[in-house]
């Protein structure tokens, strides 16, 4: 069984000199989704631990770390200890996903666990019960306002059919070029956590946007 549809903006490309008003544009969201990324793990560089403290001290909201970041082994706990609800490293970043997620629960957050898109599921599959979300990433980490590859679709409905398999209560979250025009499809591949960027914040009216995408979304959830 899937969630019920979650809307998780990313605020990659808010106007981060304004944080708390462009936290405010959100209100409605289920969330927060902060995208962390060294420019290793990612051709790009945007925040860490301050800025994630910063969304978490600045709103009511829960906050998401979605870590694009080497040595997710390393720095992942601290963003747990900084007051994040959900804290996602990449699996092609951990060498010990059991082990990381069992610290991220012992430090009082939900644990995630993110897919590129060319990583397989088979990655993650006899780890999913330790988690709380899988992240199917559908763009290349690295940058907002790119394309949804569609090619991710079967991905999601195999992780869908995985979680269910192994009866277990894990969200699907899917990330990158989520909009109106794409949400749906997603929601009916089996995702139930949505994250969007640019969808949201280049909307006149962010919280319209936030509830017309959570609409699209639970009119196309099984
Ligand atoms: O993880 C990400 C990029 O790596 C972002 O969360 C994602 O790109 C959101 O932005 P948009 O909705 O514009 O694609
Ligand atoms: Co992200």
């Amino acid at each position: 069984m899937s969630h019920p549809a979650s809307i998780t903006p990313s605020i990659l490309n808010c106007d981060v000199a304004h944080l708390a008003t462009e936290l405010e544009r959100i209100a409605n969201a289920d969330g927060v989704h902060v995208d962390v990324m060294d420019n290793h793990f990612v051709p790009n560089l945007s925040w860490g631990l301050p800025v994630a403290e910063a969304v978490v001290r600045s709103t009511r909201l829960p906050v998401d770390a979605h870590l694009m970041i080497e040595a997710a082994d390393r720095w992942a706990p601290a963003y747990a200890e900084a007051g994040c609800q959900v804290v996602t490293p990449h699996v092609e970043a951990t060498q010990a996903p059991v082990r990381l997620a069992r610290e991220l629960h012992r430090l009082g957050a939900q644990a995630g666990l993110a897919l590129r898109p060319a990583t397989p599921l088979e990655a993650v599959e006899s780890v999913l019960g330790e988690l709380d979300l899988l992240l199917v990433m559908t763009v290349e980490p690295g940058f907002g306002g790119q394309q949804f590859i569609e090619a991710m679709l079967p991905k999601i409905k195999r992780a869908r059919n995985l979680i269910s398999e192994q009866n277990l209560s894990v969200r699907l979250q899917v990330d990158g070029g989520v909009s109106r025009q794409t949400i749906e499809r997603a929601a009916e591949a089996g995702a139930d956590t949505f994250v969007a960027g640019s969808a949201v914040y280049r909307a006149d009216d962010a919280l319209a946007e936030v509830q017309a995408l959570r609409e699209l979304a639970s009119a196309h959830q099984h």
